[in-house]
């Protein structure tokens, strides 16, 4: 559904000020959502006058069409086992945390040390700068407030690969399918990803294509690949909560429900790693399967 807002005048030269300053659009986007802005409106308006300097187009006016829900988020329970311990196959896991909102879970035991080790040999020779979905065209970039090194598995790329989707499917009880290639990030000392909800927003072309292959975004597991000696927490501003990266520990937290809702109290940043390096390995799961851009459609 599209909503039309007012965009005051000196909310839009604020923004354009900053942006022709070089000041990144995550961290003006993050500001506006400090001072009360609902995450959706910081990211439209920060993306309209980004998209008008970008292309030397005119200016957004007063006002702005964007694509927004106003109901309140009706947050839905994890399907993750219950209990303070549940077996998934081989593996023991622990149940360390859990949030209601938005909903996850912390977890000890999902992953062994030697299956953290291994997904870090197997990624170090192949990172890349990491990108990110640009909000305003919806393609690939690789961004300032990213900074981390990435690189992406295939589905199912090798065995471990395939165990670990296998079991990632059990934990959330959606099938493997649904899941996007694993991701594998690297961080060294100093960088970070500042602010950003994982859900995909579909006020651009390239997301919304995306969405109707794939469906929505609408659950992360992060796991946590090494002991990090400073830094590097998964940080969640909306709700005053951080995860610190340990060894074999993995966090599962959701953001979408079955009415297509999208939960922007999910917001979360990787904090600077201070000391040392960071590894984690990503997966992000739709609420269909995944079909990669490009791929036949059958
Ligand atoms: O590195 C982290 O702790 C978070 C990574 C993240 O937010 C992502 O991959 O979407
Ligand atoms: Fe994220």
């Amino acid at each position: 559904m599209s909503i039309t807002v007012n965009f005051a005048p000196e909310v839009r030269d604020w923004i354009a000020h900053n942006l022709r300053r070089g000041v990144e659009p995550q961290a003006l986007i993050q500001e506006l959502v400090n001072r009360n802005a609902k995450p959706e409106l910081a990211q439209a308006m920060v993306g309209a006058v980004a998209s008008a300097l970008a292309h030397g187009g005119p200016m957004p006016g007063d006002t702005l069409e964007i694509d927004a829900d106003d109901a309140p988020y009706r947050l839905e329970p994890l399907r993750v086992p219950e209990g303070a311990r549940f077996r998934l196959g081989e593996r023991e896991v622990r149940v360390l945390a859990r949030l209601q909102r938005p909903a996850g879970v912390l977890m000890s035991g999902l992953l062994s040390t030697a299956e953290c080790e291994a997904l870090i040999a197997l990624a170090r020779p192949r990172l890349r700068r990491s990108t990110v979905v640009d909000p305003v065209t919806g393609r690939d970039i690789v961004a300032g407030h990213r900074s981390s090194d990435g690189m992406f598995f295939l589905p199912r790329e090798t065995p471990l690969i395939a165990a670990l989707e296998d079991r990632v499917a059990k934990l959330t009880g959606i099938p493997a399918e649904n899941g996007e290639g694993l991701q594998m990030l690297h961080y060294s000392a100093g960088a970070e990803s500042t602010p950003h909800v994982d859900y995909l927003q579909p006020g651009n072309e390239a997301n919304r294509e995306s969405i109707a292959r794939s469906g929505q975004r609408v659950g992360t597991l992060l796991m946590y690949l090494n002991d990090v000696p400073g830094g590097g927490e998964t940080v969640f501003p909306q709700i005053g909560y951080a995860v610190v990266p340990q060894q074999g520990q993995s966090f599962y937290f959701e953001y979408g429900n079955r009415f297509g809702q999208s939960d922007p109290l999910s917001l979360h940043a990787a904090a600077p790693v201070t000391a040392g390096e960071k590894w984690v390995a990503t997966k992000w799961i739709r609420s269909r399967r995944f079909v990669p851009r490009g791929a036949a459609q059958d």
